[in-house]
């Protein structure tokens, strides 16, 4: 039979992040050699993720990830953003997108949510061991937080993977980020149906605009999409509603 199984060094991560504009220092790899390893430690007590081998826990989760670098960069440009701006990444999981973009980008004020304790006491404990600073692990349902002035419309990018469709996703991200701010969601190949049914509650919460920019991984391991939403009205305080509602009842 032939063996599928994914050949994807971290010699070859290294690389793909250098030809995508972002060389990595020896210290980040390090970090990224470290998180793989752990992740698969933690991953044979808990279920943090269905991608299990380290080669492929590089390329399908970590290089995925990185995809964003470039796309965030791109935003920060046109925004008043830069390096240092605050990121909220909700439905984080084991830290995808926004530990790997952390590692990435060191500068980032980086706020990771999730709604299962231990998925937040393993990014607690990645967060302890590499010594990061200036990134708040927050184990709390994303519509809760998004009622709290600490967090309300105070992101300047919020970011989310594989948490919900697009009304859901629209609907909790838009109170979280700033006006003039942004949320990217990283998405498969044909988001446009998606984005179709979220136009009515992203006119509700205030966001003008969709942009999706694909991207191919290497080795065929995927097409995917992020979409990207630009935010230029004040969300009303009635969003998002009740935890659960979004789900339950989609705007649509
Ligand atoms: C399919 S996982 C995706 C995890 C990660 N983003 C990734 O790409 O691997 C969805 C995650 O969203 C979290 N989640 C679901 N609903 C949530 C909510 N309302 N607020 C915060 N986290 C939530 C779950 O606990 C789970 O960790």
């Amino acid at each position: 039979m032939v063996d599928t199984k994914i050949q994807f060094s971290i010699e070859d991560f290294a690389r793909e992040c250098e030809q995508r504009g972002f060389p990595l220092s020896l210290k980040q790899i390090d970090q990224f050699i470290h998180y793989a390893n752990w992740l698969q430690e933690w991953n044979q007590k808990m279920n943090l993720t269905a991608i299990s081998d380290f080669d492929s826990i590089l390329l399908k989760h970590f290089l995925d990830c990185l995809e964003l670098v470039p796309v965030l960069q791109r935003g920060m440009e046109k925004s008043k953003g830069s390096t240092h701006s605050k990121v909220l990444d909700f439905g984080t999981g084991a830290g995808f997108p926004g530990l790997v973009l952390k590692l990435a980008m060191p500068e980032l004020s980086m706020t990771l949510c999730d709604s299962l304790r231990k998925r937040t006491d393993f990014l607690s404990f990645i967060v302890d061991q590499l010594n990061l600073t200036d990134v708040q692990v927050l184990h709390a349902r994303t519509e809760e937080i998004a009622k709290l002035g600490d967090y309300r419309e105070r992101f300047a990018y919020v970011l989310a993977r594989a948490v919900a469709r697009m009304p859901v996703l629209i609907e909790w991200a838009g109170p979280l980020v700033q006006v003039e701010g942004y949320f990217y969601a990283m998405k498969g190949p044909h988001p446009q149906s998606e984005l179709l049914e979220a136009n009515r509650i992203a006119e509700r919460v205030g966001f003008l605009r969709f942009d999706v920019t694909p991207y191919e991984l290497p080795l065929g391991a995927g097409d995917h999409t992020i979409v990207c939403a630009y935010k230029g009205r004040p969300t009303p305080r009635s969003f998002p509603r009740r935890p659960g509602e979004a789900q339950r009842n989609p705007i649509l």
